[in-house]
């Protein structure tokens, strides 16, 4: 039977032996427990599903921990399918690295690599309930990483060699899709277990806007085993019956808040999560960093049936759900005045990459011809910034390519200053961005969350990121109520 190895194990330095948990284990499911001889205790358990051999298989190996995929192996030998036996591995790998404090996916360097090396609070909070099977919510502040917890999920469930879609990811926007993509296949191309001879895990990007044609005949020739979708595209995909959800095993909606509160976008999610759940063996996740009314939300989610009824809602840091590494200040300033004390803050500040957010353009100013109030603003930091950063503009009114442009754009320069519109307010992941600057106020508390959290992304530094408003003495008491919403502290800085 051929197994692919499991290099990530091969550093863990314990010996361990497989024993039946319990004697009356039946055919179709049986687990196993790991022990440690140095420790003379439990290291982790695992459950093999499929036709196993009922002999009490015990063994012993005084070797390195490579050797857990040859003794399952022997334990399974000729009675588990090797796509079975190659998830659990994984699956085992992942929880064994996890309980352990590091990463089961990769080996050292490749984890290192990547920048991951000890998983954040929130992997650690929802990993055993995603594992578990469960239904879950999870819900922590911007940067913490629930990206790579619900990915990790999907891997651990996902049969590269099933020719169908098995996960499902939805988003609210297309920059958002395109980096959960960039994470989902990083992680397939990096992961042994996942990419092997028999097959690597395929993930599409099924972002409106993107080459439909071309994925229409993707999807019905060589289905993905993952589709990361917005809304709008995979709608289309799924009443033309193009993709359908009776294969899928796992759905996530990122920034389910934002999701639900946009009136384009409900009425199409609420129809996506009634289908969805009437299908077996299902498991749905939600993710975002704002849930308002989360008790009401969780109440509603199984009323309706989105989730079942033990539904976990994962909440870490609820009584501070900004991330402590932001310093939070704001500059009063007349109106006519924002442009220069910009451009001042901006030397003084010499941030090292910064991303300026401002105000979507009016109606009424849309009919009188004028520019965007981005578009304008660029144009002014072009004439007068001056410093070595690069200009770079993000925007609704761009079309799909000329967005993508932009955010391969940033990833390439040394350091940016990005001009853009709430677009780039929810899940994008600069890391380099060490300063926000609100131009304009965001509408709400929530926006403001989701602005700030676009800086403060490297999840174990703690060097500090800066927020800075640029307000009208009038506005003073709408920061005012932010700062008392979401619990943080802003001071005043005078030039
Ligand atoms: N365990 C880890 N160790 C180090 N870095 C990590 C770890 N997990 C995630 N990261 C990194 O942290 C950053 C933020 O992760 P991610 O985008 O998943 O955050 P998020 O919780 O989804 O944030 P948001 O709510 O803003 O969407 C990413 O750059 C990611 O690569």
């Amino acid at each position: 039977m051929a197994c692919s190895s499991a290099p990530h194990l091969r550093s863990i330095p314990w010996t361990y032996t497989t024993r039946p948990l319990s004697p009356s284990f039946t055919r179709s499911e049986r687990k196993v427990s790991l022990f440690s001889d140095r420790t003379n205790r439990t290291v982790g358990s695992l459950s093999i599903s499929g036709s196993v051999s009922p002999t009490c298989v015990e063994q012993s190996d005084a070797g390195t921990t490579n050797n857990t995929s040859s003794g399952l192996r022997e334990l399974c030998q000729g009675h588990v399918p090797d796509h079975v036996l190659r998830r659990q591995v994984f699956r085992f790998s992942l929880e064994f690295g996890w309980r352990n404090g590091s990463f089961g996916i990769l080996d050292n360097a490749e984890a290192e690599e990547v920048g991951y090396i000890v998983p954040t609070n929130v992997q650690r909070e929802a990993l055993p309930v995603l594992f578990s099977g469960r239904d879950c919510v999870i819900h922590a502040q911007t940067g913490s990483g629930k990206t790579l917890a619900y990915l990790l999920l999907i891997y651990s469930v996902v049969n590269a060699q099933r020719s169908s879609v098995q996960a499902l990811i939805v988003v609210p926007t297309r920059e958002l899709g395109m980096q959960v993509t960039k994470v989902a296949r990083m992680l397939a191309a990096k992961s042994p277990e996942l990419d092997s001879e028999q097959g690597s895990c395929t993930v599409m990007a099924l972002l409106y806007g993107g080459t439909l044609r071309r994925h229409k005949s993707w999807l019905k020739v060589e289905p993905p085993a993952i589709v990361i979708a917005t809304l709008r595209s995979l709608c289309q995909m799924l009443d033309k019956q193009i993709l359908k959800l009776d294969t899928m095993r796992v759905l996530v909606i990122d920034e389910v808040d934002f999701m639900f509160n946009s009136s384009k976008e409900v009425s199409s999610l609420k129809k996506l999560l009634t289908a969805y759940s009437s299908i077996n063996n299902r498991q749905t996740v939600f993710a975002s960093a704002s849930i308002p009314q989360h008790r009401r939300f969780l109440y509603d989610c199984i009323q309706q049936k989105w989730t079942k009824a033990d539904v976990v809602h994962v909440h870490v840091n609820p009584v501070q759900p900004l991330p402590s590494c932001l310093y939070h200040r704001f500059v009063v300033c007349d109106k006519r005045e924002r442009n220069s004390t910009l451009l001042h803050l901006l030397q003084s500040d010499t941030p090292q990459s910064a991303i300026i957010f401002v105000g979507e353009q009016s109606e009424k100013s849309k009919k009188a011809g004028n520019a965007p109030p981005t578009t304008a603003l660029f144009e002014f930091l072009k004439t007068s910034y001056g410093g070595c950063l690069e200009l770079v503009l993000l925007e609704e009114d761009m079309n799909f390519n000329q967005r993508a442009a932009s955010l391969t754009d940033l990833k390439q320069s040394g350091g940016y200053l990005l001009v853009a519109t709430d677009i780039a307010a929810r899940g994008v992941d600069l890391p380099e961005t060490t300063h926000i600057y609100n131009f304009d106020l965001p509408r709400d508390a929530i926006n403001y969350l989701h602005r700030a959290g676009r800086t403060g992304r490297k999840p174990f530094s703690d060097s500090k990121c800066f927020v800075t408003s640029i307000i009208a003495a009038e506005e003073r008491f709408v920061l005012q109520r932010f700062e008392n919403e979401l619990l943080f502290h802003c001071d005043e800085l005078f030039f």
